[in-house]
C-alpha cells in the first residue's frame, strides 16, 4: 500500500474546488477535499510544497500515524490552512483504505446507524414573503428542515439571500472582497417576524433553522435567542465569533434556542470548553476542515458524551467529495442531528461523479468502495481556477464588523 504518486487538481466548474489524488503502488487511488473558500491557492501551496513530497513511499494503510505525521510534525498546529490541508490526505487515505477492504466508508466506521440522513435547505427571500415562497417550494420537494434568511428593510444586502429570487446565493461573489452594511439593530428588530410568519403558514412540525453569521455581541445573542424561543428553532447558528468560547456562557444563561456553532472551527480544542460546559448543541466543522474523519470523529465522540450532536457544514463551497464523505459519516455517527444540503450546480456534479443520493429531503449513502466519489479529471481541466473572493462587512458609520 505504498503511496506511488500524488497531486492536485484545482478546478472551477461555477466555483473554485481543490481536490488531492493520493494513488498508491497497486493502483487504487483515493480522493479528498481541500477546499477552503477564497483562500484555496494557499492550501494548494501547502500541499504541493510541504505534504506530497513527504507523503511519497508512505504506507497509505496507517491513517493514524501520517495524520499525527502531518499534524504534530509541521511544529505549527491547526490553523484553516494547514488543516484543510491534514485533512483532503485523511480523506484520501479512508477513501483508500475503504476501496482495499472492498467497502462503503460507512462499514469501515463501525455500520449503519440510521437507514437515511436528514438534511436542511436554504431558504432566502429579498423579504419575509419571498423567503416563505422559498419555503413552500422546498417542503414540497420533501425537506423536513430548512434554514431561513430575509432581507431586513434598510439594510441594502444581506448575507445568506440570493441576489435574484429563486437563485442560490454565493459567498464569494467577486475576484476582490464585495462591501456589504450591517445595522444590528435592524436586523435585531425585523428577524423575529420572519420566525412568526414561518410558523404561522407552516406549522409546528417543520424544522426551522437561522444563520447568525457571527454578527451579534453575546448579549444580543441571548436577547435573539429569547425572542425566538416562541418559535421553537431547531437552532440558531454562529450568534457571535467564537474565539472566546466564554461568551456561550451567557448566551446559555438566557436561552433554551438551541445552539450551533463551528463552521470556521479546524480543532477540538477550538470546541472544548463549549461542549465540555454544554454551551452549545451542535457542531458543524466539515470533514474538509476539521481534520478528516481522523479528527472530528474524535470532537463527535467527545460531543456525544455531553449531548450535543452533529449538523455539519455542507455549503455548495465545499465540494461533493466533503459531502460524500460527510454522508457515509452521518450514516455512522452515533450522535447525529442534521446535514447542510446546498445543491451543487449539474457542471460541478458532473465533475465529481458520486453515489449518494437525494431522495425526500434525506440524503442515502452509495454501497460502492470508499467514499463513492470520483474526479473526471478531464472534464475538471475545462474549468480554470478563477479567484473569488468572500465579502467583508461594514457598520453603517464605516466600520469592519464581523462576517
Ligand atoms: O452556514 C453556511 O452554510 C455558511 O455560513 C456558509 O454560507 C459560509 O458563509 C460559506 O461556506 C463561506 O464560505
Ligand atoms: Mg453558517
Amino acid at each position: 500500500m505504498k503511496i506511488s504518486d500524488a497531486y492536485v487538481i484545482v478546478t472551477s466548474p461555477g466555483r473554485n474546488f481543490v481536490t488531492l489524488k493520493i494513488v498508491t503502488e497497486s493502483g487504487t487511488y483515493g480522493i479528498g477535499d481541500a477546499t477552503l473558500n477564497g483562500r484555496e491557492m494557499a492550501v494548494v501551496a501547502y500541499l504541493e510544497e510541504h505534504v506530497i513530497p513527504a507523503l511519497i513511499g508512505r504506507d497509505a494503510s496507517r491513517i493514524e500515524d501520517i495524520w499525527h505525521y502531518l499534524y504534530r510534525g509541521a511544529y505549527w498546529r491547526r490553523g484553516p490552512v494547514t488543516m484543510a490541508a491534514v485533512s483532503a490526505v485523511d480523506l484520501a487515505l479512508w477513501d483508500i483504505k475503504a476501496k482495499a477492504a472492498g467497502m462503503p466508508l460507512y462499514q469501515l466506521l463501525g455500520g449503519k446507524s440510521r437507514e437515511r440522513v436528514m438534511t436542511y435547505a436554504h431558504c432566502t427571500g429579498r423579504d419575509i414573503e419571498g423567503c416563505l415562497a422559498e419555503v413552500e417550494k422546498h417542503v414540497k420537494l420533501g425537506y423536513r428542515a430548512v434554514r431561513v434568511q430575509a432581507g431586513v428593510p434598510g439594510i441594502p444586502t444581506i448575507y445568506g439571500v440570493a441576489k435574484h429570487e429563486g437563485e442560490r446565493y454565493e459567498p464569494a461573489d467577486a475576484e476582490l472582497p464585495a462591501e456589504h452594511v450591517w445595522s444590528t439593530e435592524k436586523y435585531l428588530n425585523h428577524v423575529p417576524k420572519l420566525f412568526a410568519a414561518v410558523r404561522e403558514r407552516f406549522g409546528d412540525e417543520l424544522h426551522v433553522l437561522h444563520d447568525v453569521h457571527h454578527r451579534l455581541t453575546p448579549i444580543e445573542a441571548a436577547r435573539l435567542g429569547k425572542a425566538v424561543e416562541p418559535y421553537h428553532l431547531f437552532w440558531l447558528e454562529d450568534c457571535v465569533p467564537a474565539e472566546n468560547q466564554e461568551s456561550f456562557r451567557l448566551i446559555r444563561q438566557h436561552t433554551t434556542t438551541p445552539l450551533a456553532v463551528g463552521e470556521v472551527f479546524n480543532s477540538i480544542h477550538d470546541y472544548r470548553e463549549l461542549i465540555e460546559n454544554q454551551w452549545i448543541d451542535y457542531i458543524r466543522t466539515p470533514l474538509s476542515h476539521g481534520g478528516g474523519i481522523t479528527h472530528v470523529r474524535r470532537i463527535a465522540d467527545l460531543a456525544g458524551l455531553y449531548h450535543v450532536r452533529t449538523g455539519f457544514h455542507g455549503p455548495t463551497d465545499l465540494s461533493p467529495v466533503c459531502l460524500g464523505a460527510a454522508v457515509h459519516f452521518d450514516t455512522w455517527v452515533p450522535n447525529f442531528g442534521i446535514q447542510e444540503h446546498m445543491p451543487h450546480t449539474p457542471e460541478t456534479d458532473a465533475v465529481f461523479p458520486h453515489d449518494y443520493r437525494f431522495e425526500d429531503g434525506h440524503f442515502l449513502v452509495g454501497e460502492a468502495p470508499g467514499h463513492g466519489v470520483d474526479i473526471d479529471e478531464t472534464l475538471a481541466k475545462q474549468y480554470p481556477y478563477k479567484r473569488a473572493s468572500l465579502p467583508v462587512n461594514r457598520l453603517e458609520d464605516g466600520t469592519l464588523w464581523h462576517w
